[in-house]
């Protein structure tokens, strides 16, 4: 759906590249997860995919359509970048301008909706302009996801949430990407909120993209009291659906596993007294980051 390749940036006052020679592609459904530290292009990356600043090279093309050469390709995008509306117009009024700019009045029917959604219903006759922060950014938010969007890029969406807004931020993404198949490209320093919403990320660093990669989200870890060479013989049979772990002593198994195959192996594993903890992998996210970082 979206392929970027070779993009660098350099801001004219800079001497140096805040995005280096970085190519990607997001498919249709994805989740994407942007990650990096302070300054490390994120943002920058995000305002060349909206077309918000110019590339100093490469090239960004959106269903087969170069961005930076076709007008409205981006039509279907829903973007929230840094908080964006005018502050003397009510909550409802920026809204329902948005929707006529873009000759989107059909999506009227959506505002009830996104500004619970946000937790704006109840501030939607005042004006933004002195809003707090998370409020302002709750309303840019709203302006994002109000047109059913096919392609949605956020820019640091939770900041502005209180736990439940968040839960049903997570929520409400991943419904669109399952039923209408949205691609998201999101980039956030929460990264356990990430971690529970994309399929895939990408890790940025001093302007370069590190690496790609996804998480394993669907395996159960068991945590033992101890590995012995008589328990690992015990389940040689079983060894096609056991990953052992490299860190501690832990194996991993597949959650869709069947629950036959599965009670076998627990069966073995409690006969020896084994088992310490039975968990779902979390934080792999956090981890990997301050891995890479350290
Ligand atoms: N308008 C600008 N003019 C000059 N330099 C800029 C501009 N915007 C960003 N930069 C520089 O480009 C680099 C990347 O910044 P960017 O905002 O893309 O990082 P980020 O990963 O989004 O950081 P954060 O997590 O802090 O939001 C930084 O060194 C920053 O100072």
């Amino acid at each position: 759906m979206l392929n970027i390749t070779n993009v660098s940036k350099k801001y004219a006052k800079n001497s140096f590249y805040s995005l280096q020679d970085v190519s990607l592609s997001v498919n249709e459904g994805d989740i994407v997860g942007l990650i990096g530290k302070n300054g490390a292009g994120k943002s920058t990356l995000l305002k060349v995919i909206t077309k918000a600043i110019r590339p100093s090279n490469g090239k960004v093309i959106y269903q087969n359509q170069d961005i930076f050469e076709q007008n409205n390709v981006l039509d279907e995008f829903g973007i929230m970048i840094k908080p964006v509306f005018y502050p003397y117009l009510t909550v409802l009024e920026n809204l329902n301008f948005y929707l006529t700019i873009h000759q989107k009045l059909s999506y009227q029917q959506n505002i009830e909706s996104i500004l619970k959604l946000v937790d704006l219903w109840q501030v939607r006759n005042r004006k933004p302009g002195d809003f707090s922060f998370g409020m302002k950014q709750r309303v840019s938010l709203a302006l994002a996801l109000i047109t059913e969007p096919s392609f949605i890029v956020l820019d640091e969406p939770f900041v502005g949430l209180d736990p439940i807004g968040v839960q049903k931020l997570i929520q409400i993404l991943h419904q669109w990407s399952e039923t209408r198949k949205v691609s998201m490209i999101i980039s956030s320093h929460q990264l356990g909120e990430l971690e529970s919403l994309c399929n895939r990320y990408l890790f940025i660093e001093a302007g370069k993209l590190r690496n790609k990669f996804n998480l394993n989200k669907d395996q159960m870890v068991i945590e033992l009291t101890e590995i012995n060479p008589e328990i690992k013989s015990s389940l040689q049979k079983f060894a096609s659906y056991i990953q052992w772990s490299t860190v501690g002593n832990k194996l991993m198994l597949p959650k869709a596993l069947d629950n036959k195959i599965k009670n076998q192996i627990f069966l073995i594993l409690s006969k020896g007294n084994l088992i310490k903890q039975i968990s779902y992998p979390k934080d792999q996210l956090e981890d990997y980051f301050q891995e890479e970082t350290k």
